[in-house]
């Protein structure tokens, strides 16, 4: 492990250096000019810490629990798709380095990985599974039942992809599935293909704008749960009144996220929107953020607006692209470590001080 690598910018720049164009442009790139993921990324300045003195934080513990089940820190791995852009084992290093360190994973429905591969690659780390809905909905139900049986305990269900924003960088870098690659959890080569069919511009365009379900209603929410005993996590609200119809809705969490900055541009901030969104919903449902979190510090401010755990998209990107399992723990480490600095400097003993 290269030791010059001492916070997560050090490993996005690394990967700029190692990956094919248009894989870092994928990972890195945002919808339309970027000013949201602008945004997510130098909104957290605009909030300063406050720290209190002698509350003696010779002992401080980093863990919570999250929908019941506890983790060693309040930091998720978020779904992105197609791991094995970045490394040859794909999900299954991602998760493993999240199992090691008791850290939540979230596996996409694009991965390069299956549901079951991951599963078996960590048994007993905390997984959920996210879901895109399709207009075919026997693939979600099929997927869904998979995840069950799997072990996966929480479905995140993505609202925020009824079309695909329009990122500039794919368009113009053709961006498609790479040969040696599929959709792991799908067999069908079809539907797949399209991914690679990026004569007109992104693959990944033409695969979302025409397998996913642009019709979805809130009243699909209870179709959903009508077919899933597991909690259902809503990822992709950005307003007061999205959350509490998702409360209504009877939803058991809900995601604030503007998807990286990937979907549409002009949107604020995920942190910008935080305090609103918590002051609403009134510690009826659990609340989770992502988007731009980068740093020990923007972890702890998402915490102290209300956010019972954040989620980091590309950071652990950044890690696979770098060593695979091991460079994803060197991540989620730096990020752990620079938190329980941050809870010991503005004398937190917990999550529950911030
Ligand atoms: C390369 C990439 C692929 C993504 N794929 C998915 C996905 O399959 N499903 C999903 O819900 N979100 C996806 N996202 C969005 C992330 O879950 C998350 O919302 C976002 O990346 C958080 O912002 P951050 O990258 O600044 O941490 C993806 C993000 C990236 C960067
Ligand atoms: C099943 C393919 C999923 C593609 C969508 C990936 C995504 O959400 C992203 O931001 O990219």
């Amino acid at each position: 492990m290269n030791i010059n690598l001492v916070c997560i910018q050090d490993f996005e720049d690394h990967a700029f250096k190692v990956l094919p164009r248009s894989a870092f442009d994928f990972f890195r790139g945002g919808a339309g000019q970027e000013t949201t993921l602008a945004y997510n990324n130098t909104a957290f300045s605009k909030f300063k810490i406050r720290p209190r003195c002698l509350k003696n934080v010779a002992q401080r513990d980093i863990s919570t629990t999250v929908l019941g089940e506890k983790v060693s820190v309040p930091i998720g791995i978020a779904p992105s798709s197609l791991h094995k852009i970045a490394h040859p084992d794909g999900e299954c290093a991602t998760a493993r380095a999240a199992q090691a360190l008791g850290v939540l994973y979230t596996l996409s429905t694009g991965a390069t990985c299956s549901i079951e591969e991951v599963a078996e690659a960590a048994p007993n780390g905390l997984k959920w599974f996210q879901i895109y809905v399709y207009k075919n909905r026997k693939i979600t139900e099929d997927l869904i039942r998979r995840a069950e049986k799997a072990g996966y305990k929480a479905l995140v269900v993505t609202v925020d992809v009824p079309v695909v924003g329009i990122r500039l960088a794919d368009i113009r870098n053709r961006f498609s599935l790479p040969p040696h690659l599929g959709l792991a959890n799908f067999e069908d080569r079809n539907s797949t293909d399209l991914m690679r069919s990026n004569k007109d511009g992104s693959g990944l365009a033409n695969y979302v704008n025409s397998l996913f379900d642009a019709s979805l209603e809130w009243r699909d929410i209870q179709w959903l749960k009508g077919i899933t005993s597991l909690p259902i996590v809503l990822k992709g609200i950005l307003t007061v009144e999205d959350a509490l119809l998702a409360v209504e809705a009877g939803v058991e969490a809900v995601w604030v996220s503007n998807h990286g900055g990937r979907q549409l541009d002009g949107t604020p901030a995920s942190i910008e929107v935080l305090p609103e969104i918590v002051k609403a919903v009134d510690g009826k449902v659990e609340i989770y953020l992502d988007g731009g979190v980068r740093e020990g510090t923007d972890v702890f401010k998402a915490l102290a607006l209300g956010a019972r755990m954040v989620f980091l998209g590309r950071p652990p990107l950044w890690g696979l692209a770098h060593s695979g399992e091991e460079g994803v723990e060197k991540v989620l480490q730096i990020i752990m470590n620079e938190f329980e600095s941050t809870l010991g400097l503005s004398d937190s003993k917990s999550d529950q001080d911030v």
